[in-house]
Parts: C-alpha cells; structure tokens; sequence
C-alpha cells in the first residue's frame, strides 16, 4: 500500500485530521484535530501496521533486533544486508528479501535504514542500486544510522529529489534496548513522515523526539554520544585508579550506582571492565566515530571542548591496540597500557 492518499491531499496538512493509522486515509478524528499534535502512540490495529510494506536495510548489532521487533509487531518487513547471510534469521521469522537497497526501497513504503557510518549511510543511499534509485514519490526513507549533519542533509537531498520523503532518527540506546523496543528517537526531517512513522518508532522505541530541521536529530546524537564517550573514559580512569590505591574497584562501582553521578552504564559495563572483558554492545570504533564527528561539530561552531578531545585521543589509542570491533568499554585497556608504560 502506498501513502499517496495521505501524501496527495486536498486539505493543507494543518487542516487535515489525524487517521487511524498515518498510513490509512480514513479520519479518526475531526478536521480539527492537529496533525502533530501528540507524541502519544497513534492509534493502529496489527492488521494496520501490516498492510504498510516496511524495508530494513542494515543487520548489525542494531538494525537486526529493530527489524525482528517490526515482525514480531506483525509488520511486513523485507531486508537487506551488505553481508547476505545476517538477513538469514530474519528471513526465517517471516522477512522478505531483496538483493540491493533499490530493491527494497522499490518495493517498500517505508524504509528504514541503519548503517555503520556517514560513508556506508551515503553509499547505501546514493550509491549504485542505492536506495536513491528504488524510492519514488509517495514513499519514505527513515535514517537511523549515526551521522553528521552534513551527511543527513546530503541522503535527504537526493531522497527529496525524488519526491519522497526523509526523516533522520539516530537512537539513543544500546543492543538490549534495541531487542526490548525500548530506543529513544531523535528525529528531524519531514514532519508528515515523523508522523506516519511513529507506529513503527514505537514498536521499536519508548519515546520520540522531533527536533526541527534535518540536521538537529544529528547533532543532538552526537552530543548526546560525546557526553557518553567522556563519560566512559573518566569511569575507567577511575577503576583503575581505585584499584592502584589498593581499593577495591567492585565497590567503586556500589558506591557510584547509589550516588548523584549514578548512571546505567557504570553497573552495566563496570562488572565486566573489572574483568577485562569487553562483550560488545556499542562497538569501540563507532564511539569512536561519534566522538571524531562530536569534535567536528564544535569546531564548526567554535566550541571548546577539551575533555571530549582528549576522550577521544584514548579511543583512537584503543582502536591501535585492535579493540575497534570490542565493546567502547574496552577503552580502560588504553588506559592500562599507558599505565604499564609508565611503571
Ligand atoms: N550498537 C549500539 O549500541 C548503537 C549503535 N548506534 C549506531 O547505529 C549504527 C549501526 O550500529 P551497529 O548496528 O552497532 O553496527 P554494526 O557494526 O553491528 O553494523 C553496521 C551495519 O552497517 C553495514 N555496513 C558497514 N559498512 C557498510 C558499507 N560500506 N556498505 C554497506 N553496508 C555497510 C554492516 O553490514 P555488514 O554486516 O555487511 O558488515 C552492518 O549492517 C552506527 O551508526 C552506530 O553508531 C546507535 C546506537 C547504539
Ligand atoms: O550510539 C550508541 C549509544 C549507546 C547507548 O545509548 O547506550
């Protein structure tokens, strides 16, 4: 089913009254309703969210849970993957596939997608039998993928030139919020599409921002992944500075968890980064990445920002050491290395 009927309308959008479903024509409100008036849950039966053709491009550590949590929703969700094989167990619980992105953004409503990096969103967008080449007017393209904002503004360039329309919603939460549906979108592009979205953001996610223009979703991800990354590489300072005094590093993360400075991640990672042990979750080369692109952004503004700097200098040491594909926690062994140098 295509969106034509939503996106073809007689009424300017203000005016338009809230459907059912954003996919679905009939009015379940009045024409006074406003469209975007609500971050609540549209409306939408399973049969609903079925009759909309979802494409899923990217099977990684993320894009695979969000996927599976589209058809378990009882989506009608094809896939494709650079790798063919990570398509394998989604095709078993009921996916489609395709053999490209233009294949799948032909044949699909609404396509989500959710790669590495600002290259690999670029080629798999723009590039040969790119999603650039499948999609046409009536469809929509939903970047998930971590970006800058210069990349976004270039995928949503060349998908508005084909008369769709695109939306970038980097989430914020890690692989087991990804398989809970429980992300948090940060979204910014077409509004009329962060709308006929929100059904499937909210299978996948437990909140949604809007933020404006495309370009904002991006740099509220990076800010928010900056943050993040400092706050990692000081958490493993501190375990290892616990443990050179003689403290035990085990308590260290006790005394932090029931503290004003408590955070999720320091129970979830600190076990593990004790026993240096690094199951990955966020790879150490894509929080690498957000903090080169964090750094980009303040530069553009002319903001200062020292401590992400040198954050930053640890994970480009630990992706020396060969931990790019480990756990962003595994930076505490840049940390140890120096250490030992300097005994
Ligand atoms: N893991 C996490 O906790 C979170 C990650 N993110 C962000 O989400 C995105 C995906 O992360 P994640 O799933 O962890 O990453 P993965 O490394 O697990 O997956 C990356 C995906 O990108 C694909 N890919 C990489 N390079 C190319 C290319 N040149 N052409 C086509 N496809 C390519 C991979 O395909 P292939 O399988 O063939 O290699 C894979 O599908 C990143 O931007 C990351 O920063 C955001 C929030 C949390
Ligand atoms: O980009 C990765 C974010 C990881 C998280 O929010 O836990």
């Amino acid at each position: 089913m295509a969106f034509c009927s939503i996106f073809c309308p007689r009424i300017p959008v203000r005016f338009r009254p809230k459907p059912i479903s954003p996919f679905l024509s009939k009015p379940l409100f009045p024409l006074s309703y406003r469209v975007y008036s609500s971050l609540q849950p549209t409306p939408s039966t399973k049969d609903e969210l079925g009759s909309v053709s979802i494409g899923f491009l990217g099977m990684g550590i993320m894009g695979s849970p969000m996927a599976q949590n589209l058809l378990k929703a009882g989506c009608d969700v094809t896939v494709w993957n650079r790798t063919k094989s990570k398509c394998d167990p989604l095709v078993g619980l009921g996916a489609k596939y395709k053999s490209s992105p233009e294949e799948v953004t032909a044949t699909c409503d609404l396509t989500f997608a959710m790669l590495a990096d600002p290259e690999s969103a670029i080629d798999v967008a723009c590039g040969k039998n790119g999603a650039v080449s499948g999609i046409s007017s009536g469809k929509g393209y939903v970047d998930v993928s971590t970006v800058d904002a210069a990349s976004s503004i270039l995928i949503s360039k060349q998908i508005k030139d084909t008369g769709a329309l695109f939306l970038e919603a980097p989430v914020s939460g890690s692989k087991k919020p990804a398989e809970d549906g429980q992300l948090i979108f940060l979204t910014a592009g077409d509004k009329l599409l962060y709308e006929k979205a929100a059904p499937f953001l909210d299978i996948m996610g437990k909140s949604r921002f809007y933020l404006g223009d495309v370009g904002n979703g991006a740099a509220m991800k990076l800010v928010v992944n900056m943050i993040m990354g400092s706050m990692m590489a000081s958490f493993a300072e501190g375990i290892l500075l616990s443990q050179k005094v003689g403290l035990d590093p085990n308590v260290l993360v006790e005394v932090v968890s029931q503290g004003a400075i408590n955070a999720p991640m320091y129970s979830l990672k600190g076990p593990s980064m004790i026993k240096s042990v690094y199951p990955t979750a966020f790879p150490l080369k894509h929080q690498q990445k957000d903090m080169r692109l964090a750094l980009g952004l303040a530069e553009s503004v002319s903001q200062s920002t020292p401590i992400a700097a040198a954050a930053n200098e640890l994970y480009k040491v630990a992706k020396s050491y060969g931990l790019s594909d480990e756990d962003f926690s595994a930076v505490i062994e840049a940390l140890k290395a120096a250490r030992s140098q300097q005994s």
